[in-house]
């Protein structure tokens, strides 16, 4: 469960990216989130994983009051939120299998147990057979499935996607997003920042549009709505 009441973000050099934001998502939502450039989608899910504080509202993750979070909690936080980047993020001198295997690590995960949850997940994107690969040998979508695979391999309850389909041609994005509502299938909730319209208005979803910094719009199944 995601919740926000009177969320406002200004940032230090006086930009004013949310202006007053309130909204509920359930757990195992499936959620766009659209809206021009500019208008505040990065920063709403910035907020989420705490990359960044809100200046007034409150944000309740479950029972994890955000606002008032110490520092220090807010690795046990990230452990429920996974992300995925338009740009894929991947460590470049690292195999596909060290990649995932290595948010495994920083959380501590039992080594016996990291073999075969990574292996699972590079399955469950499909590219078991590029672990030993290195991202530079991969194409731009199978990055991004890796990094898929690495933002779900510890079982987060929340996986935010900004863009993830920003860089990939229309077939690539179309296979990402499979993956994306095969991870929502099992009760994950996925909250996706998109300008792809074609993929917004054909797998019907929730759409809440924001401009400006406040949602202007809310939907369930509703459509893109903007001419870019
Ligand atoms: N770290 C920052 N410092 C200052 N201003 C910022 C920062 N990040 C974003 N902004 C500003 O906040 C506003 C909202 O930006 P944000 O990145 O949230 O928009 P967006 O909807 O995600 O845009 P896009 O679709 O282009 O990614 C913009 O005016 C932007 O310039």
């Amino acid at each position: 469960m995601i919740e926000m009441q009177g969320v406002y973000k200004t940032y230090p050099n006086g930009v004013t990216a949310l202006n007053g934001l309130d909204t509920h998502i359930d757990q195992g939502e499936f959620v766009y989130v659209v809206g021009p450039s500019g208008a505040g989608k990065s920063t709403f899910i910035k907020l989420i994983f705490r990359e960044e504080k809100p200046s007034k509202g409150s944000i309740f993750i479950n029972d994890i009051d955000l606002a008032s979070m110490k520092e220090k909690r807010i690795p046990k936080l990230r452990r429920k939120v996974g992300v995925v980047y338009q740009d894929f993020r991947l460590l470049p001198r690292m195999t596909v299998y060290e990649n995932v295997a290595f948010a495994l690590e920083v959380i501590e995960e039992h080594p016996a147990n990291i073999r075969t949850r990574v292996m699972d997940v590079l399955d469950q994107v499909r590219l078991k057979n590029k672990a030993r690969f290195i991202p530079d040998e991969l194409s731009g979508g199978e990055q991004q499935r890796v990094s898929i695979a690495r933002a779900i391999a510890n079982r987060p309850r929340i996986l935010i996607a900004d863009e993830p389909t920003g860089n990939l041609d229309p077939e690539t994005s179309w296979e990402i997003m499979h993956i994306l509502e095969e991870i929502n299938a099992t009760g994950t909730t996925i909250l996706m920042a998109t300008h792809n319209r074609e993929i917004v208005n054909t797998v019907k979803k929730r759409v809440i549009a924001i401009e400006d910094g406040m949602i202007v719009r809310d939907e369930n199944r509703g459509d893109y709505g903007y001419e870019i």
